[in-house]
């Protein structure tokens, strides 16, 4: 039908007329609209091979759309930065959900109910202000209080704006995944095929040739001509969870956002961005909502308790103030004077307390220190190599009690060199020349791996040298060959035809086997973890000679691999077989267990070596010493993994080593029983793993797990914190995962676990500070309102308060850097409480030292300063002393607050913060302001050095208090 072979010569005719043409004129049009082109993939609808047949199949599609199956787009084209292609087709990016801009944040900081009411009273105290009270000064509370409702509001929209701008930026990294495809070469005219590119699905265009591999994810929709197996899982289209088969003949449509489960494919690609399948359902969908994490969660319960709590006081606060305007209203009315308008004030300066109470009482700092912690926290961890996908993970991995590494990659460098083997009958300590061998079995080995795999080199301009793309073993053999001299890749090139199958390589089944065509029958190479195929093994080569394999020389076999992989070497079995068509009906067809790789000749067995990474036993010691137990998964060989887990420190004398046959044959009883001594589980298959951590939740574990291959993703998914390989995994994996390990580095997930515990640590320290702050503040105005000594903090002071303490103390406490001590405690407890013993007691000590101080200078300041309380203007001087006492305790509380548990060093690490000393500052110097500066703004009036050094004595003071209050004893986080 469509897919047609034209020749190779009328295509090289065509692609030189239209490279001389592009020549000419390197600006392109397109005689197809996008629509059209979008009209092939309608869901449903069962005209669409119609119209593909029309427009002439992949191939005719590859001339409307001005490419070439094999070569890709054309060279000029790159110049000009496929634009032409971009301006008529559109850019392969989805319409992103709505940012809001900073006004809109504003004004959506005046849904609050407290912060409207408090806008209406301060607009009638104005009114009243002016008009009944004194013209001269009767505005200034009213409008003081709305400057400051503007302040707050514009606070929080800043930092509401920077909280979505961090997380759009993240979220253009999230999502920016690379995808291969094939375009002309640079330099070469028509030399085979165009060059293989990995570039980010968003510069993907109409007419890119994609290359599609197990674990990718389809970039954009298109038109299927290549396959070999290739299975696709189309279920967010169809929401129809099953493999579907996927090929050019049968099932040739290529959905944008599917994922590839097995094989490999090429297509062209018809539709990009808002015209693809994908982006259409993404410009219907509504952006999601935020979700809360279960820290906020718990903070958002709490701070509902404490805002209640803050509401009574503050209806206790009015009643009480009212109760007495009306005692004094009712004598003043009894001894016969009369009602004036001017006597409303003293109510409505009573609600405007009682709210400004509420408003400082209702700790919506609390969440938004969490998102505040986390959102920095994400940003940081990206420098550390660690890519946060879902903001709660950052938190849970503070929690992980266990961990489930891959090896591969993870542990180990992935650096595969083969060091030793087994070459036609004779062991080697090292690679030997090739020269010795005998020539017949030396092409078919050069074959069988030239063939038999997928890695490829690519020169990198950046390091100047050859890097392996796609598979690190088969790249370790490749680089043999190299060694060796051989032309692989002409061999591949010149023999890629005869291909008459390939089963691909898969961690479940640990092999891959490619049959080609081969005189009048077929060859079969197989390699794959070495026991699996030597198993399926018969004859072997020994020098120029075919022998069969006796019990003797298979012994002789297995203690070669065993010596290997004691080693630390991954040990790979090559081997291969002919068949004759005769003896077949349908060779290619037949079971692959059962028919096609079996009697097998063995031609060698190589022995690879991945170093451990540096950094791992370290990083493994770390986890241990934080009470998270390693262990490590692999697909490797028990013996090979034994070693590998000796030199990391994850394995231990006495613990337990197993194979993932023996552990899938086990029930759940006995597997239960010997998790908790499970070091590693070798030649393991995803469902193994996934196995495990279903498990190790059972038994209340908090799990991570590491995965890269595409069959990890529903352990991945069921682990608490699934990470990913953000080098060697797949994109189903990465999209299945919680957190992205850039580096692949095991020692990164150690520096998540740090990051997640500090998240924690530091929403627990803002709580303790604000816990402090508020329980002072509202029993100070509850206390002086009811003892009748007059409100010593002012509503415009309280919020200036409320400024401190919810949005500056969030960002300088929720920004603590993590350090290394937080990896000397064991994790908490899931249902521990936020706050513990030690926090309970510091904020109660803290709190009742601030308010015997604040209440001791209502009731003997007077005299000790010199003041007159019943004189307005030193009632208001003494006032102001208590607020700068009050804020100056807040201030130096900070510090104390730096540590929840019972460290004695409360500075420590205070210089790697640069944003609490800063805001530290900052706060001392802005209070300074309002003090000598505020006037009748603030109710503020200049302090003498004097009061200013008794203030600070008494704020200071809390720092040697918060020593003394340690010796108390309390209790910490249970272990
Ligand atoms: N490209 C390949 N072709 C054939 N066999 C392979 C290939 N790659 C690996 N193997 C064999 O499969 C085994 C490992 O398979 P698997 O993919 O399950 O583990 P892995 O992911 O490489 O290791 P880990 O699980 O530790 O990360 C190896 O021991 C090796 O013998
Ligand atoms: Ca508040």
């Amino acid at each position: 039908m469509w897919n047609q072979k034209i020749t190779e010569e009328h295509r090289k005719k065509l692609l030189l007329a239209k490279n001389a043409f592009s020549k000419h004129m390197t600006k392109i049009k397109f005689e197809v609209s996008p629509e059209e082109l979008s009209s092939l993939h309608e869901l449903n609808d069962k005209t669409n091979p119609e119209k593909l047949e029309k427009m002439g199949g992949a191939e005719g599609l590859a001339e409307i759309l001005q490419t070439d199956l094999q070569m890709g787009t054309r060279k000029t084209e790159k110049e000009r930065k496929y634009r032409d292609r971009k301006k008529h087709f559109g850019v392969n990016r989805f319409k992103e959900p709505e940012f809001k801009g900073f006004w809109p944040l504003f004004k959506d900081t005046f849904d609050d109910p407290t912060l409207k009411i408090l806008i209406v009273s301060a607009i009638v105290s104005l009114v009243l202000g002016v008009t009944v009270e004194d013209p001269k000064t009767g505005w200034i509370e009213g409008t003081a209080i709305l400057m400051a409702v503007l302040i707050v509001s514009f606070v929080t929209a800043i930092n509401d704006y920077q909280k979505e701008k961090q997380f759009r930026e993240l979220n253009k990294v999230k999502d920016n995944i690379t995808c291969t495809v094939v375009r002309e070469k640079q330099e070469e005219e028509f030399e085979g095929e165009g060059e293989k590119l990995a570039i980010s699905i968003h510069d993907i265009v109409t007419g890119d040739i994609v290359v599609l591999e197990t674990g990718s994810k389809v970039p954009a929709d298109g038109i299927l001509f290549y396959a070999s197996e290739l299975k696709a899982n189309e279920s967010v289209m169809t929401g129809e969870i099953k493999e579907i088969n996927k090929t050019p003949e049968e099932d040739c449509w290529m959905i944008s956002g599917t994922e590839i489960t097995q094989g490999e494919g090429k297509f062209i690609v018809t539709s990009v961005g808002k015209h693809s399948q994908w982006g259409k359902i993404m410009e219907k969908a509504k952006s999601k909502e935020e979700v809360n994490t279960p820290l906020q969660d718990k903070l958002e319960k709490m701070a509902d308790q404490i805002g209640k709590l803050g509401l009574w006081s503050a209806v206790l606060t009015v009643a009480v103030l009212l109760a007495k305007w009306g005692f004094r209203l009712y004598t003043k009315l009894n001894e016969g004077e009369e009602f004036v308008f001017h006597d409303l004030v003293e109510v409505v300066d009573a609600v405007i307390v009682g709210i400004t109470i509420v408003v400082v009482a209702v700790p919506e700092g609390l969440p938004l220190a969490v998102t505040i912690s986390l959102a920095y926290s994400m940003k940081k961890m990206m420098e550390d190599n660690n890519l946060v996908r879902k903001l709660e993970s950052c938190e849970t991995m503070g929690n992980a009690t266990c961990i489930c590494s891959d090896k591969t990659g993870t542990l180990t460098k992935n650096e595969m060199t083969v060091v030793a083997g087994y070459f036609f009958g004779e062991k080697y300590e090292e690679v030997p020349e090739c020269e010795q061998f005998d020539e017949k079995y030396l092409d078919i080995f050069v074959r069988s791996i030239a063939l038999n795999s997928k890695a490829y080199f690519h020169f990198d301009e950046e390091k100047q040298k050859d890097v392996v793309m796609g598979s690190k073993t088969e790249g370790a053999l490749l680089l043999m060959l190299k060694q060796w001299k051989q032309p692989f890749n002409k061999i591949r090139e010149e023999q890629e035809n005869l291909i008459a199958k390939s089963i691909p390589f898969s961690s479940k089944r640990k092999r891959m086997t490619t049959i080609i065509n081969h005189k009048d029958g077929y060859l079969v190479f197989c390699k794959g973890a070495s026991e699996i195929i030597l198993d399926k093994c018969v004859m072997h080569v020994n020098g120029e000679n075919l022998d069969s394999l006796d019990e003797e020389r298979i012994n002789k076999l297995k203690n070669v691999i065993e010596g290997m992989a004691s080693n630390g070497l991954r040990t790979l079995c090559l081997a291969y077989r002919y068949v004759d068509k005769n003896n077949f009906d349908n060779f290619l067809e037949e079971d692959p267990e059962k028919e096609i790789e079996t009697q097998l000749t063995l031609l060698s067995i190589v022995g690879i070596k991945d170093p451990v990474r540096d950094a791992v036993p370290q990083a493994v010691e770390d986890s241990k010493s934080a009470g998270v137990t390693v262990r490590m998964v692999t697909g490797d060989n028990i013996v090979t993994a034994k070693h590998i887990a000796k030199e990391c420190g994850i394995y231990t004398e006495g613990g337990l080593v197993m194979e993932g046959f023996d552990f899938r044959h086990m029930t759940n009883e006995e597997r239960l029983k010997i998790i908790p001594n499970l070091q590693v589980l070798a030649r393991s298959s995803p469902k193994d793993k996934l196995t495990l951590v279903k498990h190790l939740k059972e038994m209340g574990e908090v799990v991570g797990v590491t995965g890269d291959g595409t069959n990890d993703a529903p352990a991945l998914k069921e682990a608490n914190v699934g990470l990913s390989m953000g080098i060697a995994g797949t994109d189903v994996a990465k999209e299945a995962s919680d957190i992205v390990i850039l580096d692949d580095n095991f020692k990164s997930i150690v520096i998540a676990i740090m990051w997640g515990r500090s998240v924690y640590d530091n929403i627990r320290k803002f709580l303790q500070f604000q816990l402090t702050v508020n329980v002072v503040a509202l029993s100070t105005s509850f206390l002086a309102a009811v003892s009748g000594v007059g409100l010593p903090l002012k509503a415009v002071q309280l919020l200036w308060v409320n400024l401190i303490m919810d949005t500056l103390a969030a960002l300088a406490l929720g920004t603590e850097p993590p350090t290394k001590d937080l990896l000397k405690r064991r994790p908490y407890k899931k249902d521990a409480s936020l706050l513990n013993g030690i926090m309970k007691r510091n904020i109660g000590a803290q709190s009742v030292y601030q308010l015997l101080v604040l209440l001791g200078i209502l009731k003997f300041g007077g005299a000790f300063f010199g003041l007159d309380p019943l004189v307005a203007e030193e009632k208001l001087h003494l006032d102001c002393i208590v607020f700068n006492t009050f804020v100056l305790m807040q201030v130096f509380n900070e510090i104390n607050c730096r540590k929840i548990n019972d460290e004695a060093n409360i500075f420590k690490g205070i210089f790697n913060n640069m944003i609490f000393i800063g805001i530290w500052v900052g706060i001392i110097i802005i209070q300074a302001i309002v003090i000598e500066f505020g006037g009748s703004f603030f109710s503020t009036t200049h302090l003498n050095t004097f009061e200013w050094g008794v203030s600070t004595f008494l704020g200071l003071l809390s720092i040697p208090l918060g020593f003394v209050f340690r010796l108390i004893p309390a209790k910490g986080d249970p272990q």
